[in-house]
């Protein structure tokens, strides 16, 4: 009972915080404060084609919702800069720590994360200025980090398995070199002094996908590039921006506004009262994508939706009798130390750097199409199950017992499979005709000839 009252006035102070934290937009916002547009609410779950039914939802679940009715072109909120959870606003209010990071040579993202903890466990309320945003956060993702070994399986031949398997390598590698370092340095020591909350893995891995889920890039306007205007990106959480969720067709729009160092959200479609107001993280962002970042997958998948392709599986293509093959293994593992490379399929397209690449795989061996039908079918063959099993899965009892993370990483691999096998139809059908053409341009000629 004690625990349960407890849990209930925690809660509440939480509301109350997320309530301040909204009413502070009136210092943050240009528009907000003539404006009033929308509310940050409570996540309707009305729809029955959800892939997580009510019952696996997060409790905490939180989205912006239009208040009055709202034109497209409409500006609803900017955010300052400097009212953002960033390097600098660490830099300010965590002098002594920051130093220490910058010490140890940590990435932008880290250093927000860890920046995060402290204020979270060891700073008091009135030292700072992002309180109530910090306060009033989740406290839990179902993002990379989360995944344990029996959840990931149901991932295998997904590129996420292995973007998933990457990220927690990774993030534990950090944390332990953190561990043996910076957590034990006297100055955090010292801060986090009289609180029993030491910096556990837990604390670690939600300031880390807090980071991830919520962060945007802005240019940041003291970086100076070589050539003199060339500015370098700076992630920063920019509080309630951090709570509009991303939707496939987004009503609203993130931009940053360089001369006024903002963080502009404005409407680009009539929004009615009453509905959610959604953007899109990313326009590259696959299923898997969403899901490894931001713990959350599409309900359905369209002609944009995408499946990421792997180096390891672009090499896996390259014949042995290939008169080029050296040179092909040479530029794809040249490729894999390039992070910015975008190898994504849809059903409607590729990115340019995968037709580029593909261009480059099948010469000498076969044609463009031929090539790419090869590459998908390689890509279906690494699912250990095919799309019929899984609709018998998806309607057993053994699937509804699941684990949220575990049916979300079901659906995923489930949706990559139809994503693929559409494809593939598409190629044969493009290689059909092109192949009767042939035929016919032949038999014409051939008549022609003997005319
Ligand atoms: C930038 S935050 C958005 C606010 C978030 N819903 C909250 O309550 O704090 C990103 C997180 O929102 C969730 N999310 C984003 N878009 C979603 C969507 N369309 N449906 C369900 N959850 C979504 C994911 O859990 C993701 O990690």
């Amino acid at each position: 009972e004690v625990t349960k009252s407890n849990e209930t006035s925690e809660k509440d102070k939480i509301n109350e915080y997320r309530k301040r934290s909204i009413n502070r937009l009136n210092k943050w916002s240009r528009f907000y404060k003539k404006n009033p547009l929308f509310s940050v609410q409570k996540k309707l779950i009305k729809d029955e084609q959800e892939i997580l039914k009510e019952k696996d939802r997060k409790e905490d679940e939180y989205g912006v919702f239009a208040d009055a009715k709202i034109e497209s072109g409409t500006e609803l909120l900017a955010v300052k800069w400097t009212s953002c959870l960033s390097v600098d606003t660490i830099q300010v209010e965590q002098r002594d720590i920051f130093e220490r990071m910058v010490h140890f040579n940590m990435a932008q993202e880290d250093i927000l994360a860890v920046g995060l903890i402290i204020y979270k466990h060891c700073m008091a309320k009135e030292t700072f200025n992002l309180k109530e945003w910090v306060t009033s956060l989740p406290t839990h993702y179902d993002t990379s980090l989360y995944f344990d070994e029996k959840e990931i399986e149901y991932l295998a031949g997904s590129p996420a398995f292995v973007d998933i398997m990457v990220e927690k390598e990774v993030a534990t590698k950090l944390y332990d070199q953190l561990s043996q370092t910076l957590f034990k340095d006297n100055v955090i020591l010292e801060m986090c002094q009289g609180q029993s909350t030491i910096i556990g893995w837990d604390q670690f891995r939600w300031a880390h996908s807090t980071i991830t889920a919520r962060k945007i890039y802005v240019t940041d306007p003291d970086s100076v590039g070589s050539d003199g205007k060339q500015m370098k990106l700076s992630p920063v959480v920019p509080p309630i921006v951090d709570y509009f969720n991303h939707g496939n067709q987004p009503s609203a729009e993130i931009d940053y506004n360089e001369e006024l160092g903002s963080v502009d959200v404005k409407a680009i479609k009539d929004i009615k009262k009453g509905e959610e107001i959604f953007v899109s993280y990313d326009h590259h962002y696959c299923g898997s994508d969403l899901l490894v970042d931001y713990g959350y997958l599409p309900n359905q998948i369209d002609d944009k939706s995408c499946v990421n392709v792997l180096m390891e599986e672009l090499l896996e293509t390259i014949n042995l009798d290939d008169p080029i093959k050296d040179d092909k293994y040479y530029l794809v593992n040249k490729l894999l130390e390039t992070k910015d490379i975008k190898l994504k399929i849809s059903m409607d397209s590729l990115t340019e750097d995968l037709l580029k690449i593909s261009k480059y795989m099948s010469y000498k061996q076969e044609s463009l199409l031929e090539y790419l039908k090869r590459l998908v079918s390689l890509k279906i063959g690494h699912y250990p199950t095919t799309i019929i099993q899984d609709k018998e899965f998806l309607l057993s009892k053994e699937y509804n017992q699941l684990s949220a993370r575990s049916k979300l990483a079901f659906n995923l691999a489930f949706q990559e499979k139809q994503i693929l096998s559409n494809v593939y139809t598409k190629l044969q059908e493009n290689i059909d005709t092109i192949d009767s053409k042939d035929s016919k341009d032949s038999v014409d000629r051939k008549i022609k000839d003997e005319l």
